[in-house]
């Protein structure tokens, strides 16, 4: 079994991965979930999601959220059985090292390269209107500052494989198709 899990900065198209990988019927964990859960149980409001992730690595180790995911990624391996499976949401080094640790050899971590300047990123989380996002560049900047804090340069440094997206969304989504379909072969072999 082969699991893809994707690092890159805000709005680099880790979601976008995952619906590639949705259309193609890869089962996906979205760590984004964890905190999206904690927030529903303190009544949180969800923009405060950031801030509640930062908290429980604070509290729990930089691997809290990874952790948590763990459980969710054994039990939806149980109930879809497939050679390819894709964890969105790895922040951090530590994340990446438990993970390596608990899934061994078919962990694969990929980045993905953008040479997009903040203002483009920026742009791009306003026209997809999440109701996490940010609505000013002012906290896109401390999302960046926060999750570099978070070591994902480290994680970006560590990845096994770097995919770009630098150019238009189809030809990104081509990339990662291809990606999914190299690895769907490998493991059939
Ligand atoms: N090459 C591209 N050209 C145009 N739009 C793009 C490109 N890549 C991604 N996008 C769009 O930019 C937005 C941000 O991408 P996406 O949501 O996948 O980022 P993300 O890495 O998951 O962000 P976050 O870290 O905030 O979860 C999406 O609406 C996506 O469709």
């Amino acid at each position: 079994m082969r699991i893809i899990a994707f690092v890159g900065m805000p709005a680099s198209g880790k979601s976008e991965a995952s619906n590639v990988a949705r259309e193609m019927g890869i089962p996906v964990v979205t760590m984004g979930d964890v905190i999206r859960k904690e927030v529903e149980l303190r009544g949180a409001d969800p923009a405060d999601g950031g801030k509640i992730a930062n908290e429980l690595r604070e509290k729990e180790g930089m691997d809290a959220i990874a952790k948590r995911c763990m459980v969710m990624i054994e039990e939806k391996m149980k109930e879809n059985p497939s050679k390819v499976f894709v964890i969105d949401g790895v922040r951090g080094i530590a994340e990446v090292d438990y993970f390596k640790e608990h899934l061994g050899d078919g962990f694969m971590l990929v980045s993905i390269a953008i040479d997009s300047p903040i203002e483009e990123r920026f742009d791009r989380i306003m026209s997809r209107k999440r109701e996490d996002d940010m609505d000013n560049i002012e906290q896109l900047k401390e999302r960046d500052t926060r999750e570099i804090g978070w070591g994902m340069g480290e994680a970006i440094a560590a990845s096994d494989r770097i995919i770009e997206n630098t150019s238009t969304l189809d030809a990104y989504r081509a990339n990662i198709r291809n990606l999914f379909e190299e690895m769907i072969a490998e493991e059939g072999k």
